[in-house]
């Protein structure tokens, strides 16, 4: 089983202006709402994929209740943690280019917080992967990823990282599966200007020094880079018109992992990860089986 565990979860929603007029009446042209949140959009790409999994983190309030419900209609399988404020909502802000502010999140209580533990606890097995993405509510701390990870550690289940800066560096030495930076987070994690494709890999490579057994470094429409053991490979994306970027790298982590599980081939994964990716940054939601189907045969892949 795979499950992803979402600690803050969101409602994102999706504002188009025409223009944008700080200080002033603006009207929307079209707005959306999406459940999201990193995890819970690798959880519907999994779905999409038919990969079996179960999303879990916190949900609460009429937001927490609009995203179960949400899922439920796609069928998916959950088990969140109830929490007692409003899961947050993210505001993505397309003005010819994309904005988002994203929330910090609402407060979780130490007995919520206990809760998630030792759920973990009781369902994982050295069969299960634990994708653990995307930001912490600042009220759990600045090490309960670390508990997560020790308890997926102590029950052999291997785990995939996708969270930013020290969290992430914190997570390296406990061997993950998979970490996915994309490129201007890997030149924050050094705190370096990345120039070319060689700096890259340098950086990545230096991630694997440091425990990841597989790096995906994902550089929006320029492509993708795979690190693993001492091979890296590019892959092209396909051509298309983006409508909404908003959780293309996590389509992209949903695609590899699923894509993996289900076919225990690396590059197979990768190319469905950037196939993936680029179907959801051409839709306005996430990408749907048809659409990831029909992108798979445009990704090139290359040994560098
Ligand atoms: N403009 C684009 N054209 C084609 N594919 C894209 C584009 N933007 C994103 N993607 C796809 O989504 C993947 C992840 O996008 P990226 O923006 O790098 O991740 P993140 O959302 O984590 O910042 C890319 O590797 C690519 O496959
Ligand atoms: O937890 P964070 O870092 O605030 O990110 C959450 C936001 O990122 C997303 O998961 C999208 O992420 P990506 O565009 O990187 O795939 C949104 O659904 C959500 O609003």
């Amino acid at each position: 089983m795979i499950y992803t565990v979402t600690l803050n979860p969101s409602i994102d929603y999706i504002v188009e202006v025409e223009d944008i007029q700080l200080g002033g009446l603006n009207r929307m042209k079209r707005d959306m709402k999406f459940p999201g949140g990193k995890g819970i959009n690798v959880s519907r790409i999994l779905h999409q994929l038919g990969a079996d999994n179960t999303a879990i983190g916190f949900l609460g309030g009429f937001t927490g209740r609009f995203i179960e419900d949400r899922l439920k209609e796609e069928d998916m399988t959950t088990d969140f943690v109830g929490i007692q404020q409003d899961t947050r909502i993210n505001i993505k802000l397309k003005h010819g280019d994309e904005t988002e502010i994203n929330g910090q999140g609402p407060e979780i209580s130490d007995e919520e917080a206990k809760q998630l533990l030792d759920k973990l606890s009781v369902l994982l097995t050295p069969e299960d992967i634990v994708v653990l993405s995307g930001s912490a509510p600042p009220s759990l701390g600045t090490d309960f990823y670390s508990r997560c990870i020790g308890i997926c550690r102590a029950k052999g289940a291997q785990f995939v990282m996708d969270t930013t800066g020290q969290a992430l560096l914190n997570a390296l030495p406990s061997k993950p599966l998979l970490i996915k930076p994309n490129h201007h987070e890997l030149a924050e994690l050094f705190d370096v200007v990345i120039e070319s494709r060689e700096h890259l890999i340098m950086y990545g490579q230096k991630l694997m020094e440091q425990g990841a057994q597989h790096v995906l470094i994902s550089m929006a429409g320029e492509g993708a880079l795979l690190l693993t053991g001492d091979k890296v490979y590019h892959a092209s994306v396909p051509k298309g018109k983006v409508r909404n970027s908003v959780g293309a790298g996590d389509s992209m982590v949903g695609g590899f992992v699923g894509s993996l599980a289900l076919t225990g081939d690396l590059l197979e994964a990768f190319s469905t990860g950037v196939a993936c990716g680029s179907a959801t940054a051409f839709a306005d939601d996430l990408a749907s089986r048809e659409q990831i189907q029909r992108l798979l045969p445009q990704v090139s892949i290359q040994e560098l």
